[in-house]
C-alpha cells in the first residue's frame, strides 16, 4: 500500500511506505496531489488503487542525487537564468521534464510528463498556465553551473505570465515544433524576449514525428526572426534526442546576470503563491547582494516591512537555505498576508540599505469581465471564501462585489481572456466544490461623458463601463470607444480567403500578409477585442481544419458606434441581460437573445412578451403564449351573460398579474440566454 504524504516540516510531498514516513503528518491537501481515487482517512492521504500521479512525489524521490553546492562561493558567471516559451503544445513542459532528469532534479521514471504542470487544472487540460521555476546544478566541462529554468504558459491568456518570467531572465528557449512550424504565439514570444533584449536560442523540437521538416522550420526562423538555421538546436524532448545539447547552448550562449554579491540586496519579485499555512510564496531573481534568513526586508512600491522567515530554491520543490546570493532565482516567505503585499514587479531590498528600484511592470490588464453569482445565494458566504482565496493565488483577476435583482449577490471579475476565465471557474469547482452562474462575457468600454451630473457621479470624464447596465446613455456621451487588439493570424495559404472573409465580419481592418514560406502566410489584423473574445478562434480552426493559429496584442482604443440592448418581459427591464454591442450587431444580437429567452421561460398562465429595446424602441419581439385555461368547462348551454363574465373575470386576473409582472422565470433560464454559445 502506498501513501500520499505532506510533511510537516517541508513543502514536499512523497509517495513512499507507511513505515517510512510513520513521523510525517498532513499539512495539508496539496494542489494537484490527489490522483483520481484519493481519498483522506484521518490524518493520511491514502492513495486507493492507482499510485498517486503527484509530479513533487517523484521528485523526493530523487532527492538522493541533489548535490549539495555552497552557494556563497559559487560564482555569478557561473549562473545561467532562462525561460522557456512557445507557442501552445511545441513541447515546453515535455523538454523542461528532460532538463530536470538530464540535471538529477528528478529521477528518471520514464513516467515523468509535464512534471512542472502541478495544477490539477493544467494536468486535466494538458496546458500550462502558471509558469514554474527550476534551479538545476549542471557539469559542464568539469565546471558545476546552476541553471534557473522558467517554464512558461503557451496560450495567449497568459502572456502576462510569460512577460514576468522574461524579467528574470538573460535567455530563452523558444520551441518551434518541427511539424508545425512558426505559430502566431510563436512570434508574440519572440518578440517578449526580443524587447526585452534577450538572448534567444531557437529549438526546433518534435523531430521524431513523421512529418517533421525542420528543415522548413529553420527556413521560417531565418525569415521571420533573421536568426541564422546554424544556431537553431534540433531536439526530439520526448525522446530526449539532443537534450544535452540544448544545456550546451544555454551555458555557451546565455550570458551570466550582471548582479554582484558585494552590492546591497536587491531582488525583483516576479512571481508569488499564497499559501494557507505560511502566507504569501514570492518569488525573487537577486540583482545584488544577499538576504539571510531573519533579515529586515522592505517592499519598494508599498513601503512595508517584512522579516524573512524562510526562504530557499525551488528543486522543482521548494528546498530551505540559509542564504540567497546575487544571480539567484529563489522563495521568501516573509509574513506577507496578502498577495496584494507582494506586489508583482516590486524591489525588495534590506531595512537599512534602501537601493534604486528595478523598473518592474505595468499590472496586468483585464480583457473581459463577467459577472458571477452563487447558484444559491445560501452558498454565497462559502463562494465568497473560495473567490477570495483563489484570487489570492491569481493576482490577475480582478474582483468587484456586484448586486442583481435576478441572482442577488456576487461579483464582477476580470480576466485577461476567455481561457483564463474558463480555468478559474474550473479551480472554483474543482479545488472548493463551488457550483455558480456566470453571466455573458463583455469587454471593457470607454465612454466619455458630457453630462456634468455623470462626470460628478463617476468623478472622472472618461469611465471604464465593466458592468453593460451601467453604460451611460448615448445623450450623456460625447462618445464611446472599445478596445482594440492587434492579431496574428499564421495558416496556410489555401484557407486565406475564407480567412479574410471571416476576418471582415468581424468588423477587422488588415494591416499586413506576409509568406514566412512557400506555403504558409503570416495576416496582421486590426479586431475590436469584443469580436474576437468568444468564438473567433472556435471559428477559425474550424474553417482551418485546425491549422491556423491565432494571438493577439492590446492595441489601445478606437471611437466606436455602440449601443445598449436592454431585455424586457412584459415591460420590466432584466438588468442582467442588457448587453452593448456595435451598432451593426444590435438587431440580430436582439433577436437571437429574444429566441433563447422564449425556449428558456416555460409557459404560463398569462402571456409574456419578451423583447429587446434600444432606449424606448422596441427592436425585437417574442412572445410566450399563456396557457388558456377553460373557465368555461363547466358552463354547458346556458346564459351568454355568464359566460361573458367568466371570460372577462379571468382577462382581469391575467392582467393583474401582467401589471404586477410576475413572470416566473426559472434560474436555469438565465443560465441558458447568459451563459456564452
Ligand atoms: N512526438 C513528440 N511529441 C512531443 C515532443 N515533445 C512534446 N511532445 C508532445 O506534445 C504535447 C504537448 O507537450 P507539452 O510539453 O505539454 O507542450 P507545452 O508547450 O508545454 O504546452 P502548453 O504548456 O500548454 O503551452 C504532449 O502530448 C507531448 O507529449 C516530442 O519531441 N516528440
Amino acid at each position: 500500500m502506498q501513501f500520499l504524504l505532506r510533511p510537516r516540516s517541508t513543502a514536499l510531498s512523497f509517495v513512499g511506505r507507511f513505515s517510512d514516513v510513520k513521523k510525517c503528518r498532513i499539512k495539508r491537501r496539496s494542489q494537484g496531489c490527489t490522483a483520481p481515487g484519493t481519498r483522506i482517512r484521518h490524518r493520511w492521504i491514502k492513495t486507493v488503487g492507482e499510485p498517486a500521479i503527484c509530479p513533487t512525489a517523484r521528485q523526493f524521490c530523487s532527492s538522493a542525487e541533489k548535490q549539495d553546492v555552497d552557494m556563497s562561493k559559487f560564482p555569478v558567471d557561473r549562473i545561467r537564468n532562462f525561460s522557456i516559451i512557445a507557442h501552445i503544445d511545441h513541447g515546453k513542459s515535455t523538454l523542461a521534464d528532460r532538463l530536470l532528469e538530464m540535471t538529477g532534479a528528478i529521477a528518471k521514471t520514464g513516467r515523468n510528463k509535464q512534471v512542472l504542470d502541478k495544477l490539477q487544472v493544467e494536468r486535466e487540460r494538458g496546458i500550462t498556465v502558471k509558469a514554474q521555476t527550476a534551479s538545476l546544478f549542471y557539469q559542464h566541462r568539469g565546471q558545476t553551473y546552476l541553471l534557473n529554468l522558467i517554464d512558461t504558459p503557451g496560450h495567449v491568456d497568459f502572456s502576462y505570465e510569460v512577460s514576468r518570467s522574461l524579467s528574470a531572465c538573460q535567455g530563452v528557449l523558444l520551441i518551434v515544433d518541427a511539424n508545425q512550424g512558426i505559430q502566431a504565439q510563436t512570434v508574440a514570444n519572440f518578440y517578449l524576449a526580443f524587447e526585452a533584449q534577450l538572448t534567444i536560442i531557437p529549438v526546433i523540437n518534435k523531430i521524431d514525428l513523421k512529418n517533421a521538416d525542420p528543415d522548413r522550420v529553420e527556413k521560417q526562423i531565418e525569415k521571420i526572426f533573421d536568426i541564422p538555421k546554424e544556431e537553431c538546436v534540433r531536439i526530439s524532448a520526448k525522446f530526449g534526442t539532443n537534450v544535452d545539447q540544448v544545456l550546451q547552448e544555454v551555458v555557451k550562449r546565455i550570458p551570466p546576470p550582471t548582479a554582484k554579491v558585494e552590492e546591497p540586496f536587491k531582488a525583483l519579485l516576479f512571481d508569488s503563491t499564497f499559501d494557507h499555512y505560511r502566507g504569501v510564496v514570492a518569488n525573487i531573481a537577486l540583482f545584488g547582494g544577499h538576504v539571510t534568513k531573519g533579515d529586515r526586508i522592505v517592499s519598494a512600491h508599498l513601503g512595508k516591512m517584512y522579516e524573512v522567515n524562510e526562504l530557499g530554491v525551488l528543486r522543482p520543490d521548494e528546498q530551505p537555505t540559509e542564504r540567497l546570493y546575487a544571480g539567484q532565482v529563489g522563495y521568501v516567505i516573509a509574513g506577507m498576508k496578502d498577495v496584494k503585499d507582494a506586489q508583482i514587479g516590486d524591489t525588495l531590498y534590506l531595512h537599512k540599505h534602501p537601493v534604486e528600484p528595478l523598473p518592474g511592470f505595468s499590472p496586468a490588464k483585464s480583457m473581459v469581465f463577467a459577472g458571477m453569482y452563487p447558484t444559491d445565494q445560501s452558498e454565497y458566504t462559502a463562494l465568497r471564501r473560495a473567490v477570495e482565496k483563489l484570487a489570492l493565488n491569481d493576482s490577475s483577476v480582478t474582483v468587484q462585489r456586484d448586486n442583481s435583482l435576478a441572482l442577488g449577490a456576487g461579483w464582477r471579475l476580470g480576466f485577461l481572456g476567455l481561457l483564463h476565465m474558463e480555468v478559474f471557474i474550473q479551480r472554483l469547482e474543482q479545488e472548493y466544490n463551488a457550483t455558480v452562474i456566470i453571466t455573458a462575457p463583455t469587454v471593457p468600454y470607454k465612454a466619455v461623458l458630457a453630462s456634468p451630473k455623470l462626470i460628478k457621479e463617476f468623478r472622472e470624464e472618461v469611465v471604464t463601463i465593466i458592468n453593460p447596465a451601467q453604460f451611460p446613455e448615448k445623450s450623456q456621451v460625447v462618445e464611446y470607444q472599445e478596445p482594440m487588439v492587434m492579431g496574428t493570424i499564421i495558416a496556410p495559404d489555401e484557407f486565406t480567403g475564407k480567412i479574410m472573409s471571416l476576418c471582415l465580419s468581424r468588423r477587422a481592418i488588415q494591416k499586413n500578409m506576409v509568406y514566412i514560406d512557400d506555403h504558409r502566410v503570416m495576416m496582421k489584423y486590426l479586431f475590436p477585442l469584443n469580436e474576437v473574445v468568444v468564438d473567433f478562434y472556435d471559428q477559425l480552426k474550424s474553417m482551418s481544419s485546425g491549422y491556423a493559429s491565432f494571438d493577439y496584442e492590446d492595441a489601445g482604443y478606437q471611437l466606436a458606434e455602440l449601443i445598449k440592448i436592454e431585455f424586457l418581459l412584459n415591460g420590466k427591464p432584466v438588468e442582467e441581460l442588457t448587453t452593448v454591442v456595435h451598432k451593426d450587431r444590435a438587431y440580430s444580437t436582439g433577436k437571437a437573445m429574444c429566441e433563447r429567452l422564449k425556449e428558456s421561460i416555460p409557459r404560463q398562465m398569462f402571456e409574456i412578451a419578451v423583447q429587446a429595446a434600444i432606449g424606448s424602441k422596441v427592436i425585437a419581439r417574442e412572445t410566450i403564449k399563456a396557457y388558456r385555461k377553460n373557465v368555461l368547462a363547466k358552463c354547458y348551454g346556458g346564459d351568454i351573460t355568464r359566460k361573458m363574465k367568466l371570460l372577462k373575470k379571468q382577462a382581469e386576473g391575467k392582467k393583474r398579474m401582467r401589471l404586477i409582472g410576475n413572470v416566473e422565470v426559472p434560474k436555469d433560464a438565465f443560465m441558458n440566454v447568459l451563459k456564452r454559445k
